[in-house]
């Protein structure tokens, strides 16, 4: 493919970031620092009034100074009413009320941009499937990748990739990128929403197996072999569900999950961390605002892969572990006990520099 020159696509000037937790604040000081006009939508009267009047989510993102130029509100469509782009950065279980809500009140022909990861339980749809339905005929995209809020809001080199859903969105997708791009925030483009959406959501899964590895005691082998294993989960999910593998080697496939495995910075890591240290699921989750996606997700992507008969042998041990009170030591047993078998790794297309 050639190359194109990104800063010369002009794009959108006014953003709606909807979705005041973590993500969507350092989504937000981001479009600022890109030089967009930001206004963000938070759920909670609280997080607005905190924003408007301390510059400061002390909630979801404490300690990040916010500047004066972001205007927050909890009315979406005070929010959505000037917007050139709309930013969904919602948990991926509510997505679907609160892109039906954006679409009531953003005007026509304005690209959204999703930013959950996970799959919907009721439906077993990606997240952009589930805007494609809520927001139908709108220009869609999907922004995904290695990205801890707190970094990106400390202004920290990130990379990350936006997929557009439609293969001819070759312009929408380079007037994102370059809209949302800073010297620091860099954003590559693919036209594999699939597979980027594919890695974003069974990361999550992986990294909370490779939490409780670690809770448990096992140190750096056993969490190299659950992710590049957990890696072929994802590739094998991706491609039974038309992505392509060589995006799943990329930011948002390995990327993600080498971030998102080796941190305590991940609430999914460290949610397995405690699981491995003895403490319940329930209490791990008790009255914490912040939302873990690897918990409902070990559910929604091992439904997906039962139905479409694709093996995701760690996704399932955690889901078994989570939701279905098999002790740990007992699903660890059961997933070195299976098969000996080829290594299955094929060599991906060469990639354009
Ligand atoms: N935090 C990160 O570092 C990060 C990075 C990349 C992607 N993401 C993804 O972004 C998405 C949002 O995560 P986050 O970290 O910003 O959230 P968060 O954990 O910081 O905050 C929880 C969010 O859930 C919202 N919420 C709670 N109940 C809701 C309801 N009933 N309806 C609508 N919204 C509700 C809250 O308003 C808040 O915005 C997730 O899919 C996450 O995986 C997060
Ligand atoms: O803290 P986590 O585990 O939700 O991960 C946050 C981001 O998805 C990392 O890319």
């Amino acid at each position: 493919m050639q190359r194109r020159d990104m800063q010369s696509e002009s794009g959108p000037e006014a953003v709606a970031v909807v979705g005041g937790g973590a993500w969507g604040t350092a989504l937000a000081l981001t479009a600022l620092r890109a030089g967009r006009r930001v206004t963000l939508w938070a759920r909670e009267p609280e997080v607005v009034e905190a924003i408007e009047r301390r510059r400061e989510n002390p909630v979801f993102l404490p300690g990040v100074a916010l500047p004066e130029s972001l205007i927050a509100s909890d009315d979406l469509a005070e929010v959505c009413a000037r917007a050139e782009a709309a930013l969904l950065v919602v948990p991926s279980q509510f997505l679907r009320a609160v892109a039906e809500q954006v679409e009531t009140v953003l005007p026509r022909g304005v690209p959204a941009i999703v930013c959950a990861k996970g799959i919907e339980r009721e439906t077993g749809l990606l997240m952009t499937q589930v805007v494609e339905q809520a927001m139908p005929g709108r220009p869609l995209a999907v922004l995904s990748g290695p990205t801890f809020a707190a970094e990106v809001a400390a202004d920290q080199p990130t990379a990350v990739t936006l997929a557009t859903a439609e293969k001819d969105e070759e312009t929408l997708a380079t007037q994102l990128a370059a809209a949302l791009s800073t010297p620091t925030f860099r954003i590559y483009v693919s036209h594999d929403p699939v597979g980027v959406e594919v890695g974003g959501a069974v990361k999550n899964v992986i990294a909370i197996a490779c939490g409780t590895a670690q809770g448990v005691g096992f140190g750096a082998n056993t969490r190299a072999a659950l992710i590049t294993r957990g890696l072929a989960e994802i590739k094998r999910l991706a491609e039974a569900l038309g992505g392509a593998r060589e995006t799943v080697s990329g930011l948002a496939g390995l990327g993600d999950l080498t971030l998102t495995c080796s941190s305590e910075q991940s609430r999914n890591f460290s949610f397995g961390l405690g699981l491995g240290r003895g403490q319940t699921a329930e209490a791990l989750l008790a009255g914490r605002p912040a939302v873990v996606e690897g918990v409902v997700n070990a559910v929604t992507v091992t439904d997906l892969a039962r139905k479409l008969g694709v093996e995701l042998p760690i996704c399932e041990a955690v889901r078994a572990v989570v939701h279905e009170g098999q002790p740990i030591p007992e699903a660890m047993a059961a997933l070195l006990r299976r098969p000996l078998t080829r290594e299955q790794v094929t060599l991906d297309s060469p990639i354009a520099p």
